[in-house]
């Protein structure tokens, strides 16, 4: 498997709306919108910062991913998101050296984007998602 560039940045917020201006006002930063990803139980936005994004996320639930991550540790960077060009053949490679994965099929993720998720016990704290483009 070869991951290529950094797809985005997850970074876990209490409010989407309340966290906009920080990115688009202070740091001025192109807004390209807000989704929800029901499988995920998040809201998100997405904002360019050159060839990578940064991808705010709102909980949706309670027992959302980002819900139970922020009650643990406030608000902050999430997750870690490389682009492949074949999700299913890295998730095969990945099982075949043993990496424990979260997701063992590709998953929806925002903006039309296959994705899955290796769990950070395998990757040194960093919750890592690989992502495919345009392909769910
Ligand atoms: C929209 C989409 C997209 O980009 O297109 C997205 O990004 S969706 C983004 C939201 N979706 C996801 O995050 C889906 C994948 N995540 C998950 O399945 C879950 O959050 C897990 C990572 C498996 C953790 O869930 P679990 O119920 O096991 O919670 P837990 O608090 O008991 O966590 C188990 C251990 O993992 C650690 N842990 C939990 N979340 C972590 C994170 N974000 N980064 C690093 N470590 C993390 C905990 O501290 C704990 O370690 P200790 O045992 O040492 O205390
Ligand atoms: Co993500």
């Amino acid at each position: 498997m070869k991951t290529k560039k950094i797809s985005h940045v997850g970074i876990a917020v209490k409010s989407l709306e309340a966290a906009l201006p920080l990115y688009r006002d202070v740091l001025g930063m192109e807004f390209e919108g807000t989704e929800e990803v029901a499988e995920q139980k998040v809201r998100v936005a997405f904002f360019i910062s050159g060839e990578s994004r940064i991808e705010l996320l709102e909980a949706t639930s309670d027992d959302s991913p980002v819900a139970k991550f922020i009650e643990k540790n406030g608000e902050g960077v999430h997750h870690l998101a490389y682009e492949v060009d074949d999700l299913s053949a890295a998730i095969a490679a990945l099982q075949g050296q043993g990496v424990r994965l979260i997701d063992t099929e590709p998953r929806r993720g925002a903006h039309g984007t296959s994705i899955a998720f290796l769990h950070p016990k395998a990757t040194g704290g960093v919750l890592t998602e690989l992502c495919q483009p345009g392909k769910h």
